[in-house]
This record gives structure tokens, sequence and C-alpha cells, in this order.
């Protein structure tokens, strides 16, 4: 069994770790931290998991931490790269969900998250954890910087389209729009429900985090420089990201929908699906999969990719055991097969 701590195990993603990781049958998770609530049973604090977990948090400890095989740092950025390298020199594999190793220009994480880089060394090695675009990468990493929601669905929409040449690299649009689970768990005015109830609004338009991350991404995909721009908007739903990209086509003539079947076509959780289909944010509520459709705008020349997913599966946590499972030599899926939600 592959011995797991989860740093941040009070936190929404960190729940969903524990939740996915509970009936995985190749992990036994060891260490569950929190500051806050250490010595408090976990299902007292999210009563859906009675059954499932006998853990209790305790305070974060790196000597605890190094009786694991792999740690998950399910905490807000900055915290990761201070505990990694310690655990690193142990022999510990790090799936990391905040954008400590995301990033491989140093003045881009500084400028997008206001603090130096402490781990640069671990930064250099560190592999961007989308498996549809890092797989054989990922296999072979020590350190994982595991995606941005928003930033995973767009990505997603996009890599077929650059990779195969057929759109122009700029004037592209990414328009996402997000749940408020993706703000976490802690108490924030922002996050209360009379706040963001029966409500729509974009945020952070002159410019949001993950546009690093997707311009570095896509960067490598299309092989050089890519024009998004990427606006996200909070919508009053509590899980779920649906982007909605717009491109312009090079070629009017071709065939979008067999490209992104052939692109996807041996990818476990990315679903593409019938032409002429709108995905819901629904349909993959709780499971780890990504449902798209390309359309066509009336123009023929603006290809629109409608993408779906979970912001707390595919958007962190179930990408974050896809990661591990392709660390450890384990099927990629172990853990994942479960359908989402559905109403
Ligand atoms: N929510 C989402 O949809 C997504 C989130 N992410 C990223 O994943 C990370 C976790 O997000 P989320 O679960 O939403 O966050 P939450 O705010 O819900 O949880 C944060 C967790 O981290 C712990 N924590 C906070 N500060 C520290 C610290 N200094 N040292 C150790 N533990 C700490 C908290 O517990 P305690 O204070 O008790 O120690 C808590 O368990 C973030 O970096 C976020 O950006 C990525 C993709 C999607
Ligand atoms: C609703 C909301 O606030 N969502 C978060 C994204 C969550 C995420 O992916 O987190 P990190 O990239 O920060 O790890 C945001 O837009 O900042």
């Amino acid at each position: 069994m592959i011995k797991v701590g989860i740093v941040g195990g009070t936190g929404y993603t960190g729940a969903e770790l524990l939740r996915i990781l509970a009936q995985h049958p190749q992990v036994q998770v060891q260490v569950l931290t929190s500051r806050q609530e250490a010595g408090r049973r976990a299902d007292a604090l999210y009563p859906s998991l009675r059954g499932h977990t006998d853990l209790c948090y305790s305070a974060p400890d790196v000597a605890t931490l190094k009786g694991c095989d792999v740690v998950f740092f399910a905490t807000p950025h900055g915290t990761a790269m201070q505990m990694a390298p310690e655990l690193v020199a142990a022999g510990v594999k790090i799936v990391d969900l905040s954008a400590d190793f995301r990033l491989k220009d140093t003045a881009q994480f500084k400028h997008w998250y206001k603090m130096d880089h402490s781990a640069t060394d671990l930064l250099s090695e560190a592999v961007y954890g989308l498996p549809e675009l890092h797989r054989d990468e990922i296999r072979k990493a020590r350190v994982i910087g595991n995606p941005g929601c928003h930033a995973t669905a767009t990505q997603l929409a996009l890599a077929p389209l650059l990779a195969a040449g057929v759109i122009e690299t700029d004037g592209i649009i990414a328009d996402s729009k997000t749940g408020i689970s993706g703000a976490g768990r802690e108490l924030k005015l922002g996050s209360m429900y009379s706040e963001t109830a029966d409500m729509l609004k974009a945020y952070a338009v002159t410019g949001h985090r993950h546009q690093s991350e997707i311009d570095q991404e896509l960067g490598i995909v299309a092989g050089g420089p890519v024009g998004v721009t990427f606006v996200p908007h909070l919508t009053p739903m509590i899980r779920g990201i649906h982007v909605t990209a717009y491109a312009r086509l090079k070629d009017r003539s071709v065939d979008l929908q067999k490209l992104f079947e052939a692109r996807y076509q041996n990818e476990p959780f990315v679903d593409v699906l019938p032409a002429g289909d709108h995905p819901e944010t629904r349909s993959v509520r709780g499971g780890n999969v990504c449902r798209i459709a390309v359309h066509k705008a009336p123009d023929t020349k603006t290809v629109v990719v409608l993408s779906v997913i979970d912001n707390l599966v595919k958007g962190a946590s179930g990408q974050a055991v896809q990661c591990m499972n392709l660390m450890f030599g384990l099927d990629e899926t172990l853990g994942l097969k479960a359908p989402p939600l559905m109403p």
C-alpha cells in the first residue's frame, strides 16, 4: 500500500482527496493535517465520510510526513515550497495542488503570487501535472505542480487546436464560469451565500493568476507564444467550471469533430461529446472527467469549444490522484472510475 499524507485536510480539496482516496485500492492515508482542527476526527467535520475514515487531524509536522511515500499539499500558495525540499530529500514524492510548482519562470511566480520562490531547485525539476499534456514526465517526476481549475478546462479545450496548427495563435478568448467552492472553505465575505446566490459576475478581468499557466503550457503546445484573453466569472454553483473558448480558424474546411475525437480517443478522462452537443457542469459533478464539445460559429471561421469539469475533481483533487497513479506506475484510473453525480 502507498502511504499518503494530506497537508490541508480540512479544506475543500483536502476533503475531496480524502473522499477519493478512501476508495482507492492501493492507498492508505496515514497523515491528515490541520492546524486549527488538530485532534478532531475528519468525519466529525465531514459527516459524509463517516464509515470511510477513522483519521484525526494532526498539526503539520515534517518529521511525521517523512513516513509517507507521497504527500499532497492542499494548502494556500507558499506552503508547499517551504516543506517540500526536506520531504523530497527524504524520498517522499510531492503532489502540490497550489501554484508553487506550476510556473517555470520565477519572475512570473513573483508577479502573480506576490512572493519569492524559496525552492527553485525543486521547481526546475517539477512537472506540470496535466496528464493529457505531460503523461510521460509525470511518471518519472518527484514533484508535481497540479494545475489550476480554470487552467485545466481552458487547456483541454484549446490544446488540440493549437497542436494541430488549425487556429490563429493570437486573439483567442477563454471565457470561464466557476462555482464558489473554487474560492476554498476559508471564511470570506465574498463567499457568503447572500453575496453569491442569484448573481453572476466577472472578476480579475485585468489579469487572473491562471493566465500565466495557460500562457506557459499552451505556448509549449503551440511551439511559440499564444495570445489568450482569459476572463473568469463567478456563478451561483457550488462545483463546476464551464469554459467557452473562441478562436479563428486558419482553414475553414477542417473537420473539428474528427480532430478532437482523434486527439482524445485514448484519454480516460476526456470525453468528446457528439457533434452539436452542449456539455453541462452537472454532468461532471463529483467525477474526474472533462467533457468537451466543439462547434463552428455561424460565420464558419470561428471555432467555439465548450469544456466542463468539476473544479474540485478534474480541476484539483481527482487530477492530483491521476498524477499520483502515474508516479507510482499504477493504472491511471484507479480510484477515479466512479461516475459523476446526477442530478
Ligand atoms: N478549491 C478549488 O476548486 C481549487 C483549489 N486549488 C488550490 O488548492 C489549494 C487548496 O485549496 P482549497 O482546498 O480550496 O483551500 P481551503 O482554504 O479550503 O483549505 C486550505 C487548507 O490548508 C490548510 N492550511 C492553511 N494554511 C496552512 C499553512 N500555512 N500550513 C499548513 N496548512 C495550512 C488549512 O487548514 P488549517 O488552517 O487548519 O491548517 C486548510 O485545511 C489552494 O492552493 C488552491 O488555490 C486548486 C484547484 C482548484
Ligand atoms: C471561485 C474562485 O475564486 N476560484 C479560484 C480558482 C481556484 C484555483 O484553481 O486555484 P489556484 O490556481 O489558486 O490554485 C480563483 O479564481 O482564484
